[in-house]
C-alpha cells in the first residue's frame, strides 16, 4: 500500500496581507515523484517555501511530514526530519568551494544506500573535476548539479526542487531528469516545481496545478500528458 510521506491539508500562506496560497491540499507518497505546475506567479515557489517555513511566510493549515505536523516548526528542524531543498537560482556561496558545499551539507546515514560525497561525485563527475572552485564560479549546469548534490548528501526522504530546468542546457536537463528517477529508486521522494511541462511530465508520476494559489487539478503525469484541453486551459500550451 502507498504510504503518505508529505500531506498538506488546507494550507494558507501570506506575505504580509497578501493571501497567496488558499486552502491548498495535496500529498506526496514515499518514493513518489510529484510535480506542481502553473503559470508565472501562481504560488508554486511559495508552496515549497511554506512547507519549510522559509522567508517568514505566515502559514496556517496542516503540513504533515512522516506523520508529524511541521506547520509551526522552525525550518532547520523540519529539514532535519528529512526534507532537503534545491532553490530556484541555487543559492550557492561565493566563499565556499564545491567540496566545502558538499562536506558542509553531508549528513551521514547508517543505511547501505546512503548518499556520500563520493557517490554524488560519481553521479556528477563534472563537479568533481572542479572540487576546489568557488560554487558561484561554476557554469549554470554545474551549479544545478552542485545544488542537487548538496541536497542528496543530506540523505533526505523528500527533496523540494524549484525550477531545475531554468538556465541550464538541454544536456543538463536530461541529466536532472535521470537523477530524479534514480532518487525515487533509492526511496527519496520528489516535489518538483517546474514551468517546463515536458520536463515535469518526464521527471514525475503525478501532477497538480495551481491557479491563483488554489489547487485546481490533479492527475497522473500519463493522463495529463494526454489531456491537451487541460494543458491549454491551465498552462496555455
Ligand atoms: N517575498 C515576497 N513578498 C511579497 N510577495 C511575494 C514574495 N514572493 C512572491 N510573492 C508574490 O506571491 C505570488 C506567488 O509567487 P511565486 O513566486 O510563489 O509564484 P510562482 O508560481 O512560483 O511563479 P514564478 O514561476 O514566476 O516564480 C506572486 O504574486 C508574487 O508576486
Amino acid at each position: 500500500m502507498l504510504k503518505s510521506l508529505l500531506s498538506v491539508e488546507n494550507l494558507n500562506a501570506y506575505y504580509n496581507k497578501a493571501h497567496i496560497l488558499q486552502d491548498v491540499s495535496f500529498q506526496v507518497n514515499e518514493a513518489e515523484r510529484v510535480a506542481i505546475l502553473g503559470r508565472n506567479g501562481m504560488g508554486k515557489s511559495t508552496l515549497l517555501k511554506s512547507i519549510l517555513g522559509l522567508e517568514k511566510i505566515r502559514r496556517d493549515g496542516d503540513v504533515f511530514f512522516d506523520g508529524r505536523n511541521v506547520i509551526d516548526m522552525q525550518t532547520f528542524k523540519t529539514a532535519n526530519l528529512g526534507v532537503a531543498y534545491v532553490p530556484q537560482g541555487w543559492q550557492l556561496f561565493p566563499s565556499l568551494s564545491v567540496e566545502e558545499h558538499i562536506e558542509m551539507a553531508y549528513n551521514p546515514h547508517t543505511s547501505d544506500d546512503e548518499w556520500t560525497p563520493a557517490s554524488v561525485y560519481e553521479l556528477f563527475p563534472e563537479i568533481e573535476a572542479r572540487r576546489k572552485v568557488s560554487g558561484t564560479k561554476l557554469s549554470g549546469g554545474e551549479q544545478q548539479m552542485l545544488a542537487i548534490g548538496r541536497a542528496l548528501v543530506r540523505n533526505p526522504r523528500l527533496i523540494l526542487m524549484d525550477e531545475p530546468s531554468e538556465g541550464i542546457s538541454t544536456f543538463v536537463i536530461e541529466r536532472v531528469i535521470e537523477v530524479c528517477k534514480h532518487m525515487a529508486e533509492r526511496n527519496v521522494s520528489l516535489l518538483l516545481v517546474e514551468q517546463n511541462l515536458d520536463v515535469a511530465l518526464r521527471a514525475t508520476e503525478k501532477v497538480y496545478i495551481l491557479v491563483n494559489g488554489r489547487m485546481v487539478y490533479e492527475a497522473s503525469a500519463k493522463d495529463f500528458k494526454a489531456d491537451k484541453e487541460s494543458q491549454n486551459k491551465y498552462l496555455g500550451v
